[in-house]
C-alpha cells in the first residue's frame, strides 16, 4: 500500500493522506483529484516529510480518484509555496491556488466554446437584446461573460442564440503563441547601457541566482537594457517573467516589447478572459509561453524552466497584496529567483530604501544609469510655495504655473499636471447645514464624480447619484465641493486654457486597454495639450513633447501616519518629474506646497537624492522601522463591532513579552468601517533578530475567536489604515 500526502485546497483541512491506487501513476507536485466527504477536493502531491498531518490509519485511507492532465509543479515551485506561506503566515492552500490560477485550464480540453453576434436581426426585439446587441459588437467571449459586458442575464443571451442572433465558435486553447524574434529590432546602446545589458546577459547564461537593482534615472533606457537580457534567455531556449505594478502600463510596454521582439508578449492579470487565461496558463506550464508579463498575481505561475525575472518599477507599493495572502510580490520574486537559479533585475528610477539598503549591504548588485538616454537632460526643478504664490480664489494652480502652461500651449508643448485625487472633490458638503457624505460601508467621505454625477466611495464601491437636496436639511442646491480632484483642476483649466485640448487620466478613464492605447497614441501624436492625472500618469510613459510638469499637491502624500510617507513622496513626485524634458527639448518641474520646507520637498528641489535617502535611512533606523528593524500588523475584523473589540483585547491581552518585539495597540483602525466591518489594529514593531512570524503564529493559535470575526497578520505592511 502506498500512502500520499496531499496539500488540498481546503484551509481549514490543509493536509490530508490518501491511497495510492494500483496502477495511478504520480510525482511529487501531481495536480490531482481526491474525495473530501461526499463531495472532491483538488490537492497537490506533496513530500510527507515537509508537511505535518493527522496521523489516520492505513485502513482509514481512501483512494485518489485522479490525476489531472497537467505537468507537476517542479520543486522549486513547491519550495516557493512553503517559503511564501512561512513568511506571510498565509495558508498554504492559498498560495498554491495563486500557481494554479484556473480550475478550468487544469481539465483537459484543448478547445473551448465562446460566442460572438452573427449580424443576424433580432425579429423580435426587447429592450435586453437592444442593449446586448448594442454592448456586443465586436466582442467573443463566453456567455457568462459576456453577460456581464452587456449587462443582461445569461437567459436572454441563450434567447439570443436560439435565436440565431448569437453563434458558437470553437477556441483552440493550444494555439501556439508566435515566437519573439530575440534580434528583431536590436538598439544601439550608449556605453553604460551596453555595460548593463552585458552584466545582465552574463547572468542570463550563467543561470544562477543574481539579484540586480537597475537603478537608472528617469528616461535612461532601463527598458531597453533588461529587453538584451530578454533577448539571451530567449536564444537559451528559457522563459522570462515580467513584474509591472499594475495593468494599465502594461499597453505601453506591450507595444515596446512588439517593437523590440516583432511578436507581443503573452500577457497575465486578473481581467483576462477565461480563454485567454486558459490559454495562457497552458502555454506557461508547456514552456510554449517565452515572455509572460503582468501583475503581481503572474508571479507563482508553474513556468517550466524560467531563466529570467524582471520587476520594473520595483519600487511601487502596488506590488504589495493587500488582501488575501498579503505577499509583496518584488521580494517574492527574488525568493523565485533565488529557488528557480535564476538572475532577477529589480528596475527603478526611485528604488525602495530597502533595495538601495539590501544593494548597499551588497546582496544586490546595484547597476546604474546616471544620465538621460540620447543627451537629454533631467529638468529644471522648482518650489512654488503657496503661501506667496496664491492661486486665484476658487483655484488651485499658482500664477507661475498657469504662466508655464500658457507658454507651453503657445509653443505647440505638452504640459502635465499630476494630482493624485480621483473625482471631483474629495469632500462635499450641504451649506446649509454642514452635513458631509459619508460611505455607510466604511471610514471615508464620498467623493464627488461630476463625469458620471455620482457620489462615490472609494474603498467599497458605494454609489449614489448627486441628490438635487440636501438629504438632512432638504435645501436645495446646497451643496459645496471642498479641495480638488483631477476632474475639478480639468475644470480650472478649461477656464484658463479654453482652447487646449485636455486629457483627464485616472483608473476611471484609463480602464481598458483600448482606452489606454487611444490615450498613449493622441498625447504621442501631439493631440494632447495638457494631462491632468493620478499616480497612474507619472510613470513608464515617454512623451518627447512634454516639457512642463505641475505638482499640484506635493503635501498631499505627506498626511496620515503612513510610515513611508516620505519615501512615497519623493518617489511619486521624482517619477512624475522624469516625465518632462525627454525629448530634445529640456523640461521644468514646478511643484506647489505649503512646506517648503520640509526635508523630502528640499531634497526633490535640489534634485539631492542621497541626501533624501541618507536622512530618511537615519529617521527609520532610529525608529527601528524597516529595513533595520521590522514591523507587522494585526487586523481584526468583524460585522459587528463588539465582537471585533474583544478579539482584539483579548490578543492585546495574550501578548508575548519579549525582548525584541513591542506591541501598540489595539486601537481602533484609521479606517474603523471598511466595507461594513469594524476592525481594530495591533501594530508589532521588532528587532531583525527576532524570529517574528514564529512568535505571532504561536501567539495567534492558543487563541479562539467567534465565527464572525476575522484576524489577518500582514508581515512588513505598506498600508496602514
Ligand atoms: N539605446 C537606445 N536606442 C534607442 N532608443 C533608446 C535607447 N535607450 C533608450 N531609448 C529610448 O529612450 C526612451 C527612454 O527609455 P526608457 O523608457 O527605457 O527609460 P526608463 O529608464 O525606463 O525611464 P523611466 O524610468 O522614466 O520609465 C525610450 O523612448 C527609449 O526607447
Ligand atoms: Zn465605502
Amino acid at each position: 500500500m502506498k500512502r500520499v500526502r496531499l496539500l488540498v485546497f481546503n484551509a481549514a483541512l490543509g493536509v490530508l493522506d490518501y491511497r495510492l491506487p494500483e496502477g495511478m501513476a504520480i510525482e511529487f507536485g501531481s495536480v490531482v483529484i481526491a474525495p473530501l466527504g461526499p463531495r472532491q477536493v483538488l490537492g497537490i502531491v506533496w513530500e510527507a516529510e515537509r508537511l505535518k498531518a493527522k496521523e489516520v490509519p492505513d485502513a482509514k485511507l481512501r483512494p485518489l480518484l485522479e490525476v489531472l492532465p497537467v505537468p507537476p509543479l517542479r520543486a522549486e515551485l513547491r519550495r516557493l509555496i512553503e517559503w511564501t506561506a512561512d513568511y506571510y503566515c498565509a495558508p498554504m492552500s492559498a498560495v498554491a491556488r495563486m500557481a494554479l490560477a484556473s480550475s478550468a485550464a487544469l481539465r483537459g480540453g484543448t478547445t473551448t466554446t465562446e460566442y460572438r453576434l452573427t449580424g443576424e436581426e433580432p425579429t423580435r426585439m426587447t429592450p435586453q437584446r437592444a442593449a446586448a446587441l448594442d454592448a456586443l459588437q465586436g466582442e467573443q467571449a463566453t456567455i457568462r461573460e459576456l453577460a456581464e459586458l452587456a449587462g443582461v442575464s445569461e437567459g436572454v443571451l441563450r434567447g439570443m442564440v436560439g435565436a440565431g442572433i448569437l453563434e458558437p465558435v470553437t477556441v483552440d486553447l493550444d494555439r501556439p503563441y508566435p515566437a519573439a524574434l530575440p534580434d528583431f529590432a536590436a538598439p544601439d546602446l550608449n556605453p553604460d547601457q551596453q555595460a548593463a545589458a552585458d552584466a545582465f546577459i552574463a547572468a542570463t547564461r550563467g543561470h544562477a541566482f543574481a539579484p540586480f537593482l537597475l537603478d537608472g534615472v528617469t528616461g535612461s533606457g532601463k527598458t531597453e537594457c533588461y529587453f538584451e537580457a530578454i533577448a539571451e534567455a530567449l536564444q537559451l531556449g528559457r522563459q522570462v517573467l515580467v513584474l509591472l505594478p499594475e495593468i494599465a502600463l502594461t499597453e505601453n510596454f506591450l507595444r515596446r516589447f512588439e517593437h523590440r521582439f516583432g511578436v507581443p508578449p503573452v500577457l497575465w492579470h486578473s481581467s483576462l478572459k477565461s480563454s485567454e487565461r486558459r490559454r495562457a496558463w497552458r502555454a506557461i506550464v508547456q514552456g510554449q509561453a517565452q515572455v509572460v508579463v503582468g501583475a503581481r498575481s503572474a508571479l507563482f505561475l508553474p513556468y517550466a524552466n524560467l531563466g529570467l525575472i524582471v520587476v520594473d518599477e520595483a519600487h511601487e507599493v502596488s506590488f504589495k497584496q493587500d488582501d488575501g495572502v498579503r505577499y509583496n510580490a518584488r521580494d517574492v520574486a527574488v525568493i523565485r529567483a533565488r529557488f528557480e537559479s535564476v538572475p532577477v533585475i529589480l528596475a527603478s528610477a526611485t528604488p525602495a530604501l530597502e533595495s538601495m539598503q539590501l544593494a548597499e549591504a551588497g546582496v544586490y548588485r546595484r547597476i546604474a544609469l546616471p544620465d538621460r538616454f540620447g543627451g537629454a537632460t533631467l529638468p529644471e526643478i522648482s518650489v512654488v510655495d503657496l503661501r506667496a504664490e496664491v492661486p486665484e480664489r476658487g483655484r488651485w494652480l499658482a500664477p507661475r504655473l498657469v504662466e508655464g502652461m500658457k507658454q507651453r500651449l503657445a509653443r505647440g508643448e505638452q504640459s502635465l499636471l499630476f494630482l493624485n485625487r480621483r473625482g471631483y472633490a474629495p469632500l462635499t458638503l450641504c451649506r446649509h447645514c454642514g452635513y458631509r457624505f459619508q460611505c455607510p460601508n466604511c471610514t471615508a467621505w464620498l467623493v464627488e464624480h461630476r463625469f458620471s454625477g455620482r457620489l462615490a466611495c472609494h474603498h467599497c464601491g458605494h454609489e449614489v447619484p448627486v441628490p438635487e437636496v440636501c438629504p438632512e436639511c432638504g435645501t436645495g442646491d446646497c451643496l459645496v465641493a471642498c479641495g480638488p480632484g483631477v476632474e475639478r483642476i480639468a475644470d480650472e483649466v478649461a477656464e484658463i486654457l479654453p482652447e487646449a485640448r485636455v486629457a483627464v487620466v485616472t483608473s476611471d478613464t484609463l480602464n481598458t486597454p483600448e482606452a489606454i492605447g487611444a490615450f498613449v497614441a493622441a498625447a504621442e501624436e501631439g493631440a494632447i495639450d495638457v494631462i491632468i492625472g493620478t499616480q497612474l500618469v507619472t510613470k513608464g510613459y515617454h512623451f518627447p513633447e512634454l516639457t512642463l510638469v505641475g505638482v499640484v499637491d506635493a503635501d498631499l502624500g505627506l498626511e496620515g501616519g503612513d510610515l513611508r510617507a516620505a519615501e512615497r513622496t519623493y518617489q511619486q513626485v521624482a517619477q512624475v518629474a522624469g516625465r518632462a524634458g525627454r525629448g530634445e527639448k529640456p523640461g521644468e518641474v514646478l511643484i506647489q506646497t505649503r512646506h517648503p520646507e520640509a526635508p523630502v520637498i528640499a531634497a526633490l528641489a535640489a534634485g539631492d537624492r542621497d541626501a533624501f535617502y541618507d536622512a530618511e535611512a537615519q529617521a527609520r533606523r532610529e525608529a527601528g522601522a524597516p529595513p533595520f528593524g521590522r514591523w507587522a500588523a494585526i487586523i481584526v475584523s468583524s460585522e459587528d463591532q463588539a465582537e471585533a473589540q474583544m478579539a482584539a483585547r483579548a490578543i492585546g491581552g495574550t501578548r508575548p513579552d519579549h525582548p525584541d518585539i513591542m506591541v501598540l495597540g489595539p486601537a481602533p483602525a484609521p479606517m474603523a468601517l471598511l466595507r461594513g466591518r469594524y476592525r481594530y489594529r495591533l501594530l508589532i514593531n521588532a528587532r531583525r533578530s527576532a524570529e517574528l512570524q514564529r512568535v505571532i503564529r504561536e501567539w495567534l493559535d492558543a487563541l479562539t475567536f467567534p465565527q464572525g470575526v476575522r484576524v489577518n497578520i500582514d508581515i512588513d505592511p505598506y498600508s496602514f489604515v
